[in-house]
């Protein structure tokens, strides 16, 4: 059993300049879930995960974790999985589990096995002899693997065959649920990812437009993530 960790974040700005990347957004996410981070290109979406991450600080208003200010020790209790998210090429699949038992303290390696076995993986693998898709499977099969509450994902599902992003969402579902963690995940992709979410957010040039469960979403709407999206995000 993990503790679950209270996200809040309180009319956040983040500027780069003249650029306006997030505007005044206030939420506060749920304490477990399958939230689906959802807008166009250059909505705001990897900027809201880093700020969320502690990786960029806001230009106004503030992030808190379990009512504490966010800063790069929070890390601590986050995993965030980008898409240049380096494994070193030289391990196994073996070794790079043993690899994240050394460096992350949160890390159940009985988990990592847990997940590794669901996904079929000859631990024996070379790193480097994976492909893309498998990369990414690792990736996520580690971050889900530590003991922490929130796990952060930017665009996971990119570049990746249908079959693979499938077995990614469904591997979120799965094991985010076994571990009781919050998952968020930002994606362009909202027709595919639509039947996991248990809550969207839509962004619209920085600005949040839209936060519901989805449950809720598909009762009161009657229309596909796609039209509502659609509606809030263009
Ligand atoms: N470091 C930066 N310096 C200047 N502008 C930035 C920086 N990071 C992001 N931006 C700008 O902020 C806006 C939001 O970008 P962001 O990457 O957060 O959007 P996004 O929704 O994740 O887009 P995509 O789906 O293309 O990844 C864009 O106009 C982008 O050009």
């Amino acid at each position: 059993m993990q503790h679950s960790i209270t996200v809040e974040l309180d009319q956040v700005t983040k500027r780069f300049g003249r650029i306006v990347a997030v505007n005044n957004v206030s939420l506060r996410l749920p304490d477990q879930g399958f939230v689906g981070l959802l807008g166009l290109n250059g909505s705001g979406k990897t900027t809201l995960l880093n700020l969320i991450a502690g990786l960029l600080r806001p230009t106004e208003g503030s992030i808190r974790l379990d009512g504490s200010r966010v800063t790069r020790q929070s890390g601590k209790q986050i995993a965030y999985v980008t898409d240049d998210q380096s494994l070193y090429g030289f391990y196994t699949i073996q070794e790079t589990i043993g690899y994240a038992e050394r460096v992350y303290p949160d890390f159940v390696r009985a988990a990592a096995e847990e997940i590794v076995t669901f996904l079929k993986f000859d631990v024996n693998k070379k790193v480097a002899q994976l492909s893309k898709g498998n990369k990414m499977r690792l990736n996520i099969a580690i971050a889900l693997a530590r003991r922490v509450p929130l796990l952060l994902m930017d665009e996971p599902l990119a570049g990746l065959d249908p079959l693979v992003r499938e077995d990614i969402l469904k591997m979120f579902v799965h094991f985010g649920c076994i571990y009781q963690k919050t998952i968020v995940i930002s994606s362009h992709e909202v027709s595919e990812i639509e039947p996991y979410l248990d809550y969207a957010i839509f962004m619209k040039e920085g600005q949040m437009t839209l936060y519901a469960s989805a449950e809720k979403i598909r009762e009161e709407r009657e229309q596909s993530m796609l039209n509502v999206m659609r509606e809030y995000c263009v």
